[in-house]
């Protein structure tokens, strides 16, 4: 008889990182569009800094603002003021580096807040990659399915030639007047935290008679976590995009919104999800944002765009009227 004893060979680790959300919450997040996420102490601590240097870069002299981050693209990058709303600014690369000693005030206020937004990134990045993660894993797919699309999106880019669709975007609402529409996001995923109430996400679940409404979280520890609309596609719709919206709050409210979105350099296979076909990453952008109506525009742009939108779509209000509005994510 052979008494020798079979070697043990441990199984490999589980590829990519360690999981990050227990089982009820991705579903949850699947289900609702949306969940109430404890932040990292890292995270939380790279959140309180950037609103606290978003909160010096709002209190500067709009021409200062304007000149520091000109908007361009749109609402896509930049400063941008909507009056009795909200002010608002695009990162998504960095603009000025590190300043000499003798560069103006305006330059180093610029370049601290960069700072902060690039650590910021960072640890949003990491946390939203470690959810797709399990995302994947929860579908029976490899984590590495995110890795073309995700390539350059994880660190805020150096330059403008690096550019991704992924943003931070830092607001500042206006007490009582300052809010955001009703819509879903566009992206993959969007991380959000504010320092005062005034974001609330819809619980679809009891929404049959009249919307329900619940408060997000307030402060850096807890954030809101949003599914978008291009993670949806991916799923094959059977991730619902999360439904939210921007209440007025008598003492105004800053926050920061990180939104993961896909990368630009490669096509996007959907045969990596189970689906068929591969988009061009602008092709499936145009698809993503065709009929939605930007919310972070002026109010007459958006009355504009619906109104071209019902006369270009007869027939589509009712599909509008549930993704209406997009936001940033
Ligand atoms: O300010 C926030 O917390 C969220 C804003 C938002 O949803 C958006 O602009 O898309
Ligand atoms: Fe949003």
């Amino acid at each position: 008889m052979d008494d020798e004893e079979e070697e043990f060979i441990p199984p490999p680790p589980p590829p990519g990182p360690p999981p990050l959300l227990r089982e009820d919450q991705l579903l949850h997040l699947a289900r609702q569009g949306w969940l109430f996420l404890e932040l990292p102490d890292a995270l939380s601590q790279s959140m309180t800094d950037l609103l606290r240097h978003s909160s010096q870069y709002f209190d500067a002299p709009d021409i200062e603002k304007k000149e520091l981050y000109p908007s361009k693209l749109g609402t896509e990058f930049g400063y941008y003021p909507i009056a009795e709303e909200k002010e608002y600014i695009t990162l998504r690369c960095r603009i000025h580096t590190d300043p000499n000693a003798k560069a103006k005030p305006a330059a180093k206020l610029a370049a601290s807040l960069e700072a902060s937004t690039v650590d910021a990134w960072h640890h949003a990045g990491v946390l939203l990659w470690r959810i797709l993660c399990d995302i994947a894993r929860a579908s029976d797919l490899d984590v590495s399915v995110w890795n073309d699309i995700l390539d350059g999106t994880l660190d805020m880019p150096d330059s403008e030639d690096q550019l991704t669709y992924a943003l931070m975007r830092l607001f500042r609402y206006f007490p009582s007047t300052g809010h955001a529409e009703e819509h879903t996001d566009l992206g993959l995923l969007t991380l959000c935290i504010g320092d005062g109430t005034g974001l609330q996400v819809l619980d679809r679940f009891n929404s049959d008679q009249k919307p329900a409404w619940v408060d997000g979280p307030v402060g850096t520890h807890t954030a809101t976590v949003l599914v978008g609309q291009t993670l949806r596609a991916l799923s094959a719709r059977t991730m619902t995009a999360g439904a939210h919206r921007v209440v007025g709050n008598s003492q105004g409210r800053q926050s920061v919104v990180f939104a993961l979105r896909h990368s630009t350099r490669h096509d996007v296979d959907f045969s990596l999800f189970g689906g068929e076909g591969k988009l061009h990453p602008t092709e499936l952008w145009k698809t993503i944002q065709a009929g939605k109506v930007n919310i972070n525009t002026e109010k007459e742009k958006r009355d504009a765009q619906r109104a071209r939108f019902r006369t270009t779509r007869p027939g589509a209000e009712a599909e509008a009227l549930e993704h209406a509005t997009r936001g940033q994510g």
